[in-house]
């Protein structure tokens, strides 16, 4: 039964699967406050990136930066959703879902946030200098 449901999903089209992915994203945006922050930081840092002309190996370092906190920032929200799905009463197993789940965004936030240190502080070094 299951796997006819699997099978039966599985047949649509990949533009299909595109809409499903773009609904995904767009839902996280309207649920979750963290999606917003880090949107509007994504949008900061690819101003500021701009202004400092940065490198191109700089631009892939921040454009994996901005793309992973957003996949990792949608994985969370995903298994927040399974996990309340799963069990909507408290349990120690749902919490350490929950909160693995999270660490792994901390992590990458914290690893994003050195990244973005690193890269911009001698242009703003540079701009201080020579104004
Ligand atoms: N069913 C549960 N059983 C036990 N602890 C839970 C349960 N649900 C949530 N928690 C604990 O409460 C914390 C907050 O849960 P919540 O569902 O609000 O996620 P959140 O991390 O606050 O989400 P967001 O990233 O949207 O802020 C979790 O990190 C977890 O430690």
């Amino acid at each position: 039964m299951n796997m006819d449901l699997h099978d039966k999903r599985k047949s649509h089209s990949l533009l299909i699967s595109f809409s499903f992915a773009l609904t995904g994203i767009l839902t996280a945006i309207k649920q979750e406050r963290n999606m917003r922050i880090h949107l509007l930081s994504a949008g900061v840092v690819l101003i500021i990136s701009f202004y400092f002309s940065i490198t191109k190996t700089e631009w892939l370092i921040i454009l994996f930066a901005i793309g992973g906190m957003f996949s990792l920032e949608l994985i969370n929200s995903a298994i927040e959703r399974v996990v309340d799905l799963a069990s909507p009463e408290i349990h120690p197993l749902a919490k350490q879902a929950k909160d693995l789940a999270a660490g792994a965004v901390f992590v990458f936030a914290v690893l994003s946030f050195a990244a973005g240190v690193l890269i911009y502080f001698p242009y703003i070094l540079k701009l201080l200098k020579y104004g």
